[in-house]
C-alpha cells in the first residue's frame, strides 16, 4: 500500500467522524472546473503584433526568461501546466490571443482566428471562455465603449459583437457555454467634471453590442467592475455599482474581480449579495497587493472563503471560476500551477468542512463553539485527501510537481 493510500484510510476515518464523507468530497471536485486564464503565460501581450505595448492600466512587472512568443508555445507551456493540476479545467482566452498570417483588425476578427484553439481544447477536453480585449491598441487610449467619439466608440462595439461570435463558436464546438467576459479600462486620472456622460454612453454601448440573442448553451456574457487602474486614479466609468446595476436590469452574468475593491473589501462577501439579484457570477480570484490587483492566487483566507461561499451553498451551477494574475517576475508555469491547485485546493478543503455540526452551532446561536469549530477543522488532514485526489489523476501530489517545471525550464524555456 502507497503512503498516500495509507494516509488517505487515516484521514477518511477521521473526517468520517466528523460525518464528512470524503470520496463524496472527491466526487464533488469533478463537478467544479476552474478556468485558466492564457494570460499568464505570456504577460498579456497577445499575438496580435510583436511588441506591443500592455496598456490600460494594468501592468505585468518583471522579465523572466522563456515567456511563450506565439500561439503554439503557449500552448505547450499551458499543455505542461495542465499536466501538473488534477481535475477538470477550462481555458480562458483573450481577443488578443488570436492567430492569423495577415494583420486582422479588431472589428474584424473571426471563430477562423481561434480554429488551433479550439482543436487544441478538444483534444485535451476543455472548455474554452473568452475576452474582448480593449486594451493595448491605438484606439483605447483615451477609452473605448464610453469614448465620445462615435466612430472609436463604434469600432470597440463592433469588436465586442464579433467577439461573441467567437465565443458562440467555442461553446458550439466545444459543447459547453463559453463564458464571455467584458472589462474596459476607461476611467480619467484626474477628477472629471461629467462622471454621468461616459457612463451613459457606455450603457449605449452595450445595449448595442449584446443586442443580438445568443444561445446561452453556447454563450454568456459577464461584465467586469474596477475600482481604479494604473492612470485611472480619480475614476472608472465601469464600477462596481455601475456594473451591478447593469447585470440585474439586462441579466447578464455579473463578474467579481478579488482585486478591484477596496483593500478591506473582499468578493467571498459579495456572493450571497448579489445572487439574490443576478443569475450567474463569474468569479476573477486573484490576489491584490497594494495597488496590484494580479499576484498569484494563495491558499489564504479569502481563497479559502471564496471557496467555501461556492460550496456552502452549492453554487456549482451559478458560480464559474476563473483565475485572474500575471506575474512575469517568476517563472510563468509554476504561476499557474501554484494560483490553479491553490484554488482547487480551497475547494476541496470546502467540501470537507463539517457543515452539518457548523450549521447546527450557529443555529443554537453557540458562536463560541462554531468558532472552535471553524478553527480546529483547519488541522483535519485534508492534505492526505489532496494526495489521494492528486494521485487518482495522475499529477504530482507535493511540491515534486515543480521537478517537472525545472526540467521543462531546461530543456524548453531556456533555449527560448
Ligand atoms: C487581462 C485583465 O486582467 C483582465 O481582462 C481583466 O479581467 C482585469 O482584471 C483588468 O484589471
Ligand atoms: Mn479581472
Amino acid at each position: 500500500m502507497t503512503i498516500t493510500l495509507k494516509t488517505y484510510h487515516l484521514a477518511q476515518e477521521q473526517f468520517a467522524q466528523f460525518g464528512v464523507d470524503t470520496e463524496l468530497a472527491i466526487s464533488m471536485m469533478e463537478k467544479i472546473p476552474v478556468s485558466i486564464h492564457c494570460w499568464q503565460g505570456d504577460d498579456v501581450a497577445g499575438f496580435e503584433k510583436p511588441d506591443t505595448r500592455l496598456t490600460g492600466g494594468i501592468q505585468a512587472t518583471g522579465n523572466y526568461p522563456g515567456k511563450a512568443r506565439n500561439a503554439t508555445e503557449l500552448r505547450a507551456d499551458l499543455d505542461q501546466a495542465l499536466s501538473l493540476i488534477p481535475g477538470p479545467k477550462r481555458v480562458n482566452l483573450h481577443a488578443l490571443y488570436l492567430e492569423s498570417n495577415l494583420p486582422v483588425e479588431r472589428n474584424q476578427i473571426k471563430p477562423e482566428h481561434f480554429k488551433n484553439w479550439v482543436q487544441w481544447a478538444k483534444k485535451h477536453q476543455l472548455g474554452l471562455d473568452f475576452n474582448p480585449s480593449f486594451f493595448s491598441h491605438p484606439l483605447s487610449e483615451q477609452a473605448t465603449l464610453s469614448h465620445s467619439n462615435d466612430t472609436i466608440r463604434q469600432f470597440w462595439i463592433d469588436h465586442g459583437k464579433a467577439c461573441r461570435n467567437i465565443s458562440a463558436y467555442f461553446g458550439q464546438e466545444l459543447g459547453t457555454p463559453s463564458m464571455m467576459n467584458i472589462w474596459i479600462p476607461d476611467g480619467m486620472k484626474d477628477l472629471p467634471v461629467d462622471r454621468l456622460a461616459p457612463r451613459q454612453r457606455l450603457i449605449q454601448s452595450l445595449d448595442n453590442m449584446l443586442s443580438e440573442t445568443l444561445d446561452p448553451r453556447y454563450h454568456i456574457d459577464a461584465v467586469e467592475s474596477k475600482l481604479f487602474g494604473i492612470g485611472a486614479e480619480a475614476y472608472t466609468v465601469g464600477s462596481n455599482e455601475f456594473y451591478l446595476g447593469y447585470a440585474v436590469s439586462r441579466n447578464t452574468a455579473l463578474c467579481l474581480d478579488a482585486g478591484h475593491f477596496h483593500p478591506t473589501e473582499v468578493i467571498s462577501d459579495k456572493i450571497s449579495a448579489v445572487l439574490p439579484f443576478v443569475d450567474k457570477l463569474l468569479l476573477h480570484v486573484s490576489r491584490p497587493v497594494r495597488w496590484d490587483s494580479d499576484h498569484v492566487v494563495l491558499l489564504d483566507d479569502e481563497t479559502q472563503a471564496i471557496a467555501s461561499e461556492i460550496v456552502r451553498h452549492q453554487l456549482f451551477d451559478r458560480v464559474h471560476i476563473g483565475l485572474d494574475f500575471f506575474d512575469a517576475s517568476i517563472n510563468r508555469i509554476a504561476a499557474w500551477v501554484i494560483g490553479t491547485r491553490n484554488m482547487k485546493r480551497a475547494l476541496l478543503r470546502a467540501l470537507l468542512e463539517p457543515i452539518t455540526q457548523l450549521r447546527q452551532l450557529e443555529q443554537d446561536g453557540d458562536f463560541t463553539g462554531r468558532l472552535a469549530w471553524l478553527e480546529e477543522q483547519k488541522s483535519l488532514p485534508w492534505q492526505a485527501v489532496w494526495n489521494m485526489y492528486c494521485e487518482r489523476h495522475n499529477v504530482p501530489t507535493d511540491i515534486h510537481w515543480l521537478d517537472e517545471v525545472r526540467q521543462y525550464e531546461k530543456q524548453v524555456l531556456a533555449l527560448r
